[in-house]
């Protein structure tokens, strides 16, 4: 189980994520939703210690998260990658055995086993000594999502994976989460596309600065949250 407890972040003084707790149970497909700006991405690099905490803990099996980076597979957002990069499809998913491999080691038959699966799996494998610039949007976020197969991490957390993919790469990327599911895997998916994801997630975490709610889609998706969460322009597009 991964334990968040009372986690703080401030940017200069403002902080952006404020004493947030939650868990996550295994199996589970948590959907972290939030207006812009709601501190959805900087809670999750605060989680893997990539900005620093002004206060709290994040245990993973009882055990500080920071210190067991190898059990997550983190894919950030697709504007926070370099796409001019030099680098195929099959060299992007291999750096997801780095860990076992080693830099300068030429990888063993196994990780290329991985990698050839993971990248079949999303269907990329006829693409796999493209130029990652090379790709549309859907195609990139696969080969992300092929790159956090190969690495067999436990927790996985995808920052916005549905901004400007097709419909073919969201079949495939549902999929796959149902399949890490039944793995038992822990997924902790940051969305603002609320039609898709919502019915899909087992549970719901509601941010704005703060956590507002944390339940089931009934449980979260009350008038009152909302309404704290967005403000009272949302309440309008309801009518
Ligand atoms: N590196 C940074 N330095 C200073 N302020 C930052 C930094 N990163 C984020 N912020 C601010 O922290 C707040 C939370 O941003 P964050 O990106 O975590 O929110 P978000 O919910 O992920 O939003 P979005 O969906 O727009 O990415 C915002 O006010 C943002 O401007």
């Amino acid at each position: 189980m991964l334990e968040v407890q009372h986690l703080t972040v401030s940017y200069r003084g403002v902080s952006a994520v404020e004493d947030v707790s939650f868990r996550l149970q295994p199996g589970q497909l948590v959907g972290a939703i939030g207006p812009n700006g709601a501190g959805k991405s900087t809670m999750v690099k605060a989680m893997l210690g990539l900005v620093p905490a002004a206060s709290g803990v994040v245990k993973y099996c009882d055990r500080a998260l920071k210190q067991q980076l190898d059990a997550v597979a983190y894919v950030p957002q697709r504007t926070q990658i370099d796409w001019d990069y030099p680098v195929t499809v099959w060299n992007v998913v291999m750096m997801a055995r780095t860990r076992q491999t080693g830099w300068w080691r030429e990888p063993n038959r196994q990780s290329k086993q991985i990698v050839a699966t993971a990248i079949d799996r999303v269907g990329m494998w006829e693409l796999r000594h493209r130029q990652i610039g090379e790709l549309s949007g859907g195609q990139q976020q696969r080969v992300f999502l092929a790159r956090s197969l190969a690495q067999e991490a436990e927790l996985f957390f995808f920052d916005e994976p549905f901004v400007g993919i097709d419909k073919k790469t969201e079949t495939i990327m549902f999929d796959v989460f149902s399949e890490l599911k039944s793995q038992g895997k822990t997924l902790l998916v940051i969305t603002h596309d609320l039609a898709t994801t919502l019915i899909k997630c087992d549970r719901l975490l509601l941010l704005n600065r703060q956590l507002i709610a944390n339940g089931s889609l009934k449980e979260v998706a009350t008038t009152a949250n909302i309404q704290r969460a967005y403000g009272d322009s949302v309440l309008l597009l309801r009518h």
